[in-house]
Order: C-alpha cells, then sequence, then structure tokens
C-alpha cells in the first residue's frame, strides 16, 4: 500500500450525512472538532450536493471544506429529479441504492477500510450502520435535531408512551423530562395524519435497533436540555457536543475555523442595508431551505410586514420547482408598498444577519439550525413551525427555552396577520420583550460555556475522542454491537448528564 494512502487510513473518521444544507453542516462543524483533536476527517454524501455546490459557487466543485475532504456517492436518482416533491419515492431509492453505493466509495477511496476509527452518520440514512458493520468499524449518530426529539422519537417507535391513533388523535402526550404536548406541539412525524409513511418506516427501523450505534452524539447542549437529555440515559444515552454552528457565534472565531457549505448563493447586499437600519430594530423572516409557504400565508405575512411599519428583512427563496397556485411567491403589491421599509433577498447569509446589532427578532419555521444560531445570538424569536421536528421545536422555544412566541393557527389552518402582528409587537416592545431578550442573552452565554474548553460539550467531545483512539476500547467486543462505555457515561454524568 502506497504510503500517502496507508496515512489517510490513520486516525481518519468517514462523516456521513443525508443531503441537506441542515443536515451537512452540524457534521461538517463536528468534524472540525475531532480535527482540532487531531483527527482526520471526510465528509460522505450524495451526488446532489455537488451540483448545487457548483451551481451556487459558479466555479468548480470543492473537494475540500477547510480541511475537510469531500466524497460523493449516487442516491440511486437523476440530479434533476423532484426529490421534494416526492418524498416517499426519494427516501426508499436512496435507502435501496445508498448503502451499495457507499460501501463501493469506501472501497475506492480507502485500501483499508477496517482502519477507519468509525463511521459517523445522521437520521436520515440509518442504513450507514449496517455498511459500517460490513467493514467492521464502529458507527456513531449524529442526531441533529434537538435531544427532545430524540426522546419523543425513542419513546414512540419502541411504544414505550401512548400517542395519538386514528381514534384518539387529539390525546396529549406526557413524556418524562418534557412539558405536555398536543398535537400541534408533536413531530408531524408521529402523529395519524403524517403524509410521508418513509419516516415512521425510517424511525422504527432506526430506534429498534440503536445498539448499531456504539455512540449517539446530540447538536445540542446539556444546559440548555438537561432534563430530557436526563430522562433517555436509561434507555440510550445521547451525549450533547453543541450546539455545532459557525465559531464566531461561539466567540471561538480565533481558535477554530469554520466548515460549511452554501448550497445556495447569499446576497450579501443585505448586510449593508442592516448597517443603515438602528440598532434592535429589523424583523428578520425565513422559512430555511425547503419550507414553501402557500399563497395566502404569503399574503398574511407580507400584510404584517406592511402594518407594523418596522423594518424587516425577508428571505424569500423561489421554489426549486414552481407550482401555479403562487405557493412561495411574494404577493405582487408587496415590493413596491414597501419599497423603503424592507430589504427581500432569495438567500441571506444568516449567521451574519442573526448576530447583526440591528436584528431585534427572527421569524422562523423553526429548523433546528435556525433555531441554534438564534440561541447563539441571544435574540428572541417569532415561531411559525409547518412539518417535522417544527412544531416541536415551537414548544420548547415557548415553554422550555422561554425565549419566544408562537403564531397560533386559525381553525382552518391558515394565519391571520392580526395574529402575526400582535406577535411581532409582544417580541419588540413593553415587559414580554424585555424578559424574552433577558432569557436569549442568558442561553446565549449558556451556549458559549458548553463549547469553551472544560465545557460540556467540549468535555464530551473529548470523551468521545478518547473513546475512538483507545486501543482497548476498539478490541473492546465486536464493532456495531457494543454499548456506549459506561466509563464515558460515568464521566459524563460529573458533567451532569
Ligand atoms: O437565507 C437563508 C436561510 C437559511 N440559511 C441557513 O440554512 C440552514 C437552515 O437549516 P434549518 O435546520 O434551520 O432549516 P431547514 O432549511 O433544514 O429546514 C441554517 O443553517 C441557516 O443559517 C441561510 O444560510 N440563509
Ligand atoms: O433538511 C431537512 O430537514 C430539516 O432538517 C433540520 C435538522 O434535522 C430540521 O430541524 C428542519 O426542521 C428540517 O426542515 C430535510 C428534510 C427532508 O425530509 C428532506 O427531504 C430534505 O431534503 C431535507
Amino acid at each position: 500500500m502506497a504510503q500517502a494512502e496507508e496515512k489517510r487510513e490513520e486516525n481518519h473518521v468517514l462523516l456521513v450525512a443525508f443531503s441537506s444544507q441542515g443536515h451537512i453542516n452540524p457534521m461538517l462543524r463536528l468534524g472540525k472538532r475531532l480535527a482540532a483533536r487531531g483527527i482526520h476527517v471526510s465528509l460522505a454524501t450524495t451526488e446532489i450536493v455537488r451540483h448545487r455546490m457548483l451551481k451556487s459557487s459558479g466555479a468548480g466543485p470543492a473537494d475540500h471544506v477547510t480541511g475537510i475532504e469531500l466524497l460523493f456517492f449516487s442516491d440511486g436518482l437523476s440530479l434533476d429529479y423532484d426529490r421534494k416533491t416526492n418524498l416517499d419515492v426519494y427516501m426508499d431509492i436512496l435507502g435501496k441504492h445508498g448503502p451499495s453505493n457507499l460501501s463501493a466509495l469506501i472501497k475506492e477511496h480507502y485500501t483499508s477500510p477496517k482502519k477507519l476509527l468509525c463511521l459517523v452518520t445522521n437520521p436520515f440514512v440509518p442504513w450507514v450502520s449496517d455498511v459500517a458493520a460490513e467493514y467492521n468499524i464502529p458507527c456513531a449518530m449524529l442526531w441533529i435535531q434537538p435531544c427532545a426529539l430524540y426522546a419523543i422519537y425513542y419513546r414512540c417507535f419502541n411504544k414505550l408512551s401512548a400517542f395519538p391513533t386514528p381514534t384518539d388523535p387529539d390525546m396529549v402526550v406526557e413524556l418524562p423530562g418534557l412539558p405536555s404536548m398536543e398535537k400541534e406541539d408533536l413531530p408531524s412525524f408521529v402523529l395519524p395524519n403524517n403524509p410521508f409513511g418513509s419516516f415512521p418506516k425510517l424511525f422504527s427501523e432506526l430506534f429498534q435497533g440503536m445498539e448499531k450505534f456504539k455512540w449517539v452524539l446530540g447538536n445540542s447542549f446539556y444546559e440548555l436540555e438537561k432534563h430530557v437529555i436526563d430522562s433517555v440515559c436509561e434507555l440510550y444515552p445521547i451525549r450533547p457536543i453543541g450546539p455545532l454552528v459557525p465559531p464566531t457565534l461561539l466567540g471561538q472565531d480565533q481558535e477554530l475555523e469554520d466548515a460549511s457549505v452554501d448550497m445556495w448563493k447569499s446576497d450579501e447586499t443585505c448586510i449593508e442595508w442592516l448597517t443603515q437600519q438602528p440598532p434592535s430594530s429589523v424583523i428578520y423572516v425565513s422559512f430555511g431551505s425547503i419550507v414553501v409557504l402557500p399563497a395566502k400565508q404569503m399574503e398574511a405575512i407580507a400584510t404584517a410586514l406592511k402594518n407594523v411599519k418596522r423594518p424587516f428583512l425577508w428571505v424569500v427563496k423561489p421554489p426549486e420547482f414552481p407550482t401555479p397556485d403562487g405557493a412561495g411567491q411574494l404577493p405582487s403589491w408587496f415590493l413596491e408598498e414597501t419599497k423603503d421599509q424592507g430589504q427581500v433577498v432569495r438567500w441571506s447569509p444568516q449567521t451574519r444577519v442573526l448576530s447583526h446589532p440591528a436584528v431585534a427578532c427572527f421569524i422562523t419555521h423553526c429548523g433546528w439550525n435556525s433555531m441554534l444560531e438564534t440561541i447563539c445570538s441571544g435574540i428572541p424569536l417569532i415561531a411559525y413551525p409547518q412539518w417535522t421536528d417544527q412544531p416541536t421545536n415551537a414548544k420548547l422555544i415557548v415553554d422550555v427555552f422561554k425565549i419566544g412566541v408562537r403564531i397560533k393557527k386559525e381553525a382552518d389552518g391558515n394565519i391571520s396577520s392580526e395574529v402575526i402582528e400582535k406577535c411581532i409587537e409582544e417580541v419588540m416592545v413593553g415587559p414580554v420583550a424585555e424578559q424574552l431578550r433577558k432569557n436569549a442573552m442568558a442561553l446565549k452565554a449558556e451556549a458559549q460555556k458548553a463549547v469553551a474548553a472544560d465545557g460540556s460539550s467540549d468535555e464530551n467531545i473529548r470523551l468521545f475522542v478518547e473513546e475512538i483512539t483507545c486501543d482497548s476500547c476498539k478490541k473492546d467486543g465486536s464493532p456495531n454491537v457494543g454499548n456506549l462505555s459506561h466509563e464515558g457515561q460515568d464521566k459524563v454524568s460529573d458533567k451532569g448528564v
């Protein structure tokens, strides 16, 4: 074997991520934290990512992100296939073709795969653990949503607690470490009316086979979710190692370089515009990379923004596959009637926006990456969740973290502009606004402490590296059936986990 190849496989971890920006970036940031402790890291994901990165940058496809090598395999579909509209087909084909294509990639790139310290996967590509088993490599999972979601899914898909059913769709769910949850607070994938059959199937297999993962790491921090983290300790523990956000948001930019990919090109002009706005004046609005709001809801938000007469920055990402009903598009009157009030961009440099002193609050779909970025920026949120983890994330914002308010839907599922206006005023002025800002600043400080040297997340990363590199751990028991290291857990519990 050539010396260079041998070197590549030494002390090496391969991360494998689902194809969305919100899944890849936390993985890359975990990679940077491992690299800072002497581990060599590569990340494998599907070809569609290379294609989107190429489109976004206009340059040749990147094969490295600040020292992390990027590798790509096919998900079994053509690049122009509409994965979002045909989500169940996509997940099915990915589950069928992903394992063999990833396995071939490993064979092609690693002369001696079993030398890899471990594979780290995320929840939407759980079959990576079977590929790891094929090569006798231990497997870890990075859970990329709140630990609360991990606890809910674990209990739901192992039938440890009662959840809504077609005959009792409105039941209130009571789980240890969490507030009581009504159906609008639960992840959409556990509800009887969930239209995406692929996810309950995927999560059932995942949560009934957790022993395939020797470690479960969480993109969260202990101080944020201590009760629910403690509540799963007896079931299958999760070790929080986050928040995995850009180091600038954590005051760590001097010591750690960021690693992230951009699938869409940011419009930087909004930063210049923000600089011209008064401190804490701007309402930032974004629904992330996937959600496309129905035309009626676009209209309600547009009307509310106009009526409150405050500066705004609204990200309106054009739908990848536009529909004639106007979903995801601005009402025709909006730009003209608000031209002196705000800015609309197709994609923003969001973390720079959130940490800009002009930004006062964030109207968000409650994607977990957006929430962590907001927590680390210390500003309040206005939650307008749509699906998957977002309803639960909104519940956490309001009732657990106490850093925001929620836009309540009408009985017909729509939202009224008056309700949005009321939420905006509530987080902008008055005693509620003041308390939310205080709470948000306190959580920001806790997040910084967690990732600083000897903080709870830093300590959990140190333990993880110790365990994947320690020779006796590697020899101890066969990979992929191992339990979490008790030694590690004991040490983690010193930090309260
Ligand atoms: O205009 C935008 C909107 C979103 N994002 C980034 O896209 C990610 C969205 O992830 P999230 O989990 O919040 O939601 P998703 O898009 O996966 O639904 C976050 O890191 C945001 O910072 C961005 O850079 N610019
Ligand atoms: O990216 C997708 O989902 C987003 O992931 C975030 C982290 O798990 C989460 O907090 C956020 O709410 C989600 O929107 C995603 C999901 C999906 O089903 C899909 O087909 C995608 O292409 C992306």
